[in-house]
């Protein structure tokens, strides 16, 4: 746990970079620092392995006071990983990744055989360790710096703007590889970013800076989204806010219809006697959906799997409020199918319902019992 107490920081000229911070990064979660330009992340960042002093207040890691403890041992326990990379660039990427256990007194055959497994670890194809980091593409950059600033295994990690010089779709196949190898190591990462989509995605916590180094508010993803503690962070978390809380918002609790099915090998008379606005849903012999049936057109005999509509997405029950939503708005009859973790149909349900969430700030959330506060009449997603 990495924990701030008070922390302000004074540059020389009189700056205040970080103003009173108090804040808590339990181990083995990602923390995210994120606000607008010049609001002290960086600077909050660097005091943890003091390359930045603090000007009053304490940061204590695991309980111990950093202002005591010898900076190079300090260092020595954090992995620090920054935007483009920082490479050394006359160091072939496996020396790079060899650097601190190298420095640590590993012998030359230890240090680069565990650096060319981080290297494949971190997603990079082992015949890259020979080349020099200017033959790599940027994306390929990135993810050599973090395979070094994990070289040492450090318990903690901290990364600064280390996915923002690459573009778009690099980006997100970079976050989502760091959400991977974050599952096996379980490390204590505080990274800082200032976009609030990465902070979102990426952090267990999240903390928002406002300009002036105050920290407007530290919470998870979903309380951020849906209770921003003021203005400023409701501007900086955004309009979208209420749809995209509906990625962390349970989907137990909606109200489903009941849907009715036809079995493959069923005649097509008996889909026709079902069908509800011309469509049917095909199931096979364990309820799974197979697909949509234009029954009215249909000029087959029997329910067959050829000639199904099969566009629409299905939903887990106990997946989020957005899968439900993608699943309505993606089916070709508006039905959103919605199914049990063993891919068994519970019902189906429309997009309204579901934005209608949109507009309550409570939604999603149960009280012990499992009873929300605007729990719809049966039937509903069972929570399994
Ligand atoms: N060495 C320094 N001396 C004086 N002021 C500094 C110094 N380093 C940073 N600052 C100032 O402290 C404030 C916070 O800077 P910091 O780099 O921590 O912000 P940031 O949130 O990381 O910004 P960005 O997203 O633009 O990198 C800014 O006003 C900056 O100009």
């Amino acid at each position: 746990m990495i924990e701030f107490e008070s922390v302000t920081k004074r540059y020389p000229d009189g700056t205040v970079a970080v103003d009173q911070v108090d804040l808590r990064a339990p181990s083995g979660e990602i923390t995210v620092l994120v606000g607008p330009s010049g609001c002290g992340k960086t600077t909050s960042l660097r005091m943890i392995n003091r390359m930045v002093e603090p000007t009053s207040g304490r940061i204590l890691i695991d309980g111990k006071d950093t202002g005591t403890t010898n900076p190079a041992q300090l260092r020595r326990g954090i992995g620090y990983v920054i935007q483009h990379a920082g490479l050394f660039p006359h160091r072939t990427v496996v020396d790079n990744v060899a650097t601190v256990p190298l420095l640590l007194g590993w012998s030359r055959k230890k240090a680069r055989a565990h650096a060319a497994e981080l290297i494949q670890r971190v997603g990079l194809d082992a015949h890259l360790g020979d080349r020099y980091p200017a033959q790599l593409s940027g994306g390929q950059q990135q993810r050599v710096g973090v395979a070094r600033a994990l070289a040492a295994d450090p318990p903690v990690m901290l990364m600064d703007e280390p996915f923002s010089a690459v573009d778009p779709v690099v980006r997100e196949s970079l976050q989502e590889e760091f959400l991977r190898l974050q599952d096996e190591l379980d490390k204590t990462i505080v990274f800082v970013t200032h976009d609030i989509d990465e902070a979102i995605k990426l952090g267990d916590r999240v903390a928002v800076f406002r300009t002036g180094g105050r920290l407007a508010q530290f919470a998870e993803p979903k309380q951020l989204l849906e209770h921003p503690a003021d203005e400023f962070v409701a501007g900086f978390v955004g309009k979208d806010r209420g749809y995209r809380a509906l990625s962390f918002t349970p989907a137990d609790g909606i109200s489903l219809n009941d849907e009715p099915t036809v079995r493959l090998g069923a005649p097509i008379a008996d889909a026709r006697a079902v069908a509800v606005d011309g469509w049917v849903l095909v199931v096979d012999d364990e309820r799974r959906p197979q697909g949509w049936l234009d029954a009215q057109n249909s000029r087959q005999d029997a329910v067959t799997s050829d000639h199904l509509n099969r566009a629409g997405t299905v939903a887990s029950a106990d997946g989020s409020l957005r899968g439900v939503l993608d699943a309505a708005l993606s089916s070709p009859t508006g039905r959103g199918v919605v199914a049990d973790p063993a891919g068994r149909l519970l019902g189906t349900v429309t997009a309204g319902p579901v934005l209608s969430r949109l507009d309550q700030p409570t939604a999603g959330r149960t009280t012990s019992d499992g009873a929300g506060p605007d729990r719809p009449a049966e039937p509903e997603v069972a929570n399994p």
